[in-house]
């Protein structure tokens, strides 16, 4: 079996005394477009800056491309195609100025590449930087993060910032340019429906740890909403895993992770119930905000005394 291009064991990153990353594990396979996803502060950027040896891991290990960024970032960084989600680019170079003042860092920087998305991405190469739009800004930097043809391609939050139809069109940029060539890419955002159309597999961050990797139609598949009845509550077992459960009137809703198991448990015990599917905004705010405690509450609640309703 090859090995992962992106691989991290047990990383855990703090600022000061905040904890941000947890003995994170994460494997990304050859050619394989991998979205990291999580919520404004989750540790995206943070895991993304160990990657690239920007910053120093307090334990653990990251290979990439069989690199340690700890200890060789200036020859892991000429290997990947890099986007950060602030660039900043020296505003008061032309387009073209920039180009030729990057090419020379990379070894394997390819000009007829670089001209090529220039065309393609439709760059006025003689404006200044100041002046072009977030949109060009954006894609100015995926010439100087992929005109030296990188076997990794390491987005940070590409997207942010652009209107949802430059979103699409950007990710329709990297369905052509990336996967067409079977590059590896790691794509991190906070909007899972926006990753759908292009990623392979999802893997969400949540405090400091991944606690689901899979290919997004799997998660269609498995993360549901089973609808019963309150007093059907207290029979399903903990065999189910409950993302985030609900009292509604007369109803519990509960978003389950593993619901063809889930279904046929729930049938084994009789109880009936309602099962729908959830788009992908419901199944990663289940992940990341999801009430899970409050089932095994319910069935141990204090009966109401009869005299405290008179
Ligand atoms: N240099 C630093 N010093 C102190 N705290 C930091 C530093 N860098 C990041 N943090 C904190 O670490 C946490 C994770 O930040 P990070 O930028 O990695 O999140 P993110 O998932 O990329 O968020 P966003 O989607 O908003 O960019 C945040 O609470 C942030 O304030």
């Amino acid at each position: 079996m090859t090995e992962p291009v992106i691989q991290i064991r047990n990383v855990s990153k703090s600022f000061r005394n905040t904890n941000v990353l947890d003995e994170l594990d994460l494997s990304v396979s050859a050619g394989e477009t991998f979205a990291f996803l999580g919520r404004n502060g989750a540790g995206k950027t943070t895991t993304i800056k160990l990657m690239m040896g920007l910053l120093t891991p307090d334990s653990g290990e990251l290979s990439l491309l069989g690199v340690n960024p700890v200890t060789d970032a200036v020859k892991l960084r000429s290997m990947i195609g890099y986007l950060a989600e602030d660039q900043t680019m020296y505003d008061w170079m032309r387009v073209d100025e920039i180009i030729r003042f990057v090419a020379p860092f990379y070894p394997t920087w390819d000009q007829k590449l670089a001209n090529e998305y220039v065309k393609q991405f439709a760059l006025p190469v003689r404006t200044r930087i100041k002046h072009l739009s977030k949109g060009q800004t954006v894609r100015l930097g995926l010439v100087l993060a992929l005109s030296h043809r990188p076997e990794l391609v390491i987005l940070d939050d590409p997207a942010l910032g652009l209107d949802p139809i430059m979103r699409r069109d950007f990710n329709r940029d990297l369905v052509t340019h990336l996967q067409a060539e079977g590059r590896t890419v790691l794509y991190s955002s906070h909007l899972l429906y926006e990753v759908e159309a292009v990623a392979d597999t999802v893997a969400i961050l949540h405090e400091g740890k991944i606690v689901r990797t899979a290919a997004t139609e799997d998660l269609r598949r498995d993360v549901k909403r089973f609808t019963l009845s309150p007093q059907d509550l207290s029979k399903v077992g903990t065999q189910i895993e409950v993302l985030d459960g609900r009292l509604l009137v007369n109803e519990v809703s509960l978003i389950v992770d593993g619901a063809p198991q889930a279904a046929q448990l729930l049938e084994q015990e009789g109880i009936s119930c309602r099962i729908s599917d959830l788009n992908l905004d419901e199944i990663f705010e289940a992940f990341v905000m999801g009430d899970r405690k409050i089932r095994l509450e319910w069935p141990e609640r204090e009966p109401v005394a009869a005299s405290s309703l008179t």
